[in-house]
């Protein structure tokens, strides 16, 4: 289906690895902490997909909704700046209990080196911490380039850390494919001129209207179907 593709792009959380009970752990965990109350994992899950902050960010508001303090609007810096602290913390413990690589992404990163195709991550989530997990899920030697919020001026949906990844391999936005589970990927994609193949088993485009705003070029309910797209 795709042809002259050199380089694939995966986001990380909801793409190749099942990181959500972790970070929902550990959002509850800092709730405990600031003696609020703690939300269902469900609703923390909704709120991945724009980095660490934005995650607690909305943990808190939510929480804080939750017990009455009032308007969540009114959530000042310094207290989002604390529970991050504090989440960080938690998550650095507990980010390898529960996550695990989704079926088939061992197969498929392996796969792609064996064809010659390069291998980067592009994720909002913190670049240390996606390293610690993907090495402690063997996977860490098969990622040739992984950009994180920290290595980059903008973030995804923002195109730079898509633009930052070809060009350590020196390749155009043709010759590359986004692999991602949510709206931001799709809007990174776009912006990027790269086209995206959907997962259909992460955190935002799980659902047909979801997926139809997505524009993806592809969607892949595994992620070892991508080799036979690639083939
Ligand atoms: O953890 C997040 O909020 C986002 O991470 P991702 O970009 O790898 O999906
Ligand atoms: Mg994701």
């Amino acid at each position: 289906m795709f042809s002259g593709i050199r380089v694939v792009l995966f986001d990380l959380d909801g793409t190749l690895i099942d990181s959500k009970d972790d970070l929902a752990k550990a959002a509850n965990l800092t709730l405990a902490d600031l003696g609020l109350p703690s939300l269902p994992p469900a609703q923390i899950h909704r709120f991945i997909g724009n980095g660490t902050r934005v995650l607690v960010q909305r943990t808190l508001a939510a929480a804080r909704e939750r017990d009455g303090r009032g308007d969540p609007a009114a959530l000042c810096p310094e207290d989002v700046d604390g529970a991050l602290a504090i989440f960080r913390r938690h998550y650095r413990e507990h980010c390898l209990d529960q996550t695990r690589l989704y079926p088939g992404a061992g197969r498929t990163l392996a796969g792609l080196r064996d064809a010659g195709v390069h291998r980067a991550v592009v994720t909002n989530k913190d670049g240390e911490l996606s390293r610690t997990i993907l090495a402690g899920l063997g996977v860490l030697d098969l990622v040739e380039v992984l950009l994180g919020p920290e290595d980059v001026i903008h973030r995804k949906p923002h195109p730079e850390p898509v633009f930052r990844a070809l060009d350590a391999f020196g390749a155009r936005p043709s010759e590359a494919l986004l692999v991602g589970d949510s709206p931001v990927d799709a809007e990174t994609a776009r912006a990027a001129g790269v086209p995206l193949c959907a997962v259909t088993y992460g955190y935002g485009l799980d659902n047909p209207e979801a997926l139809a705003r997505a524009g993806a070029a592809a969607v892949l309910d595994r992620l070892d179907d991508l080799l036979d797209l690639l083939r």
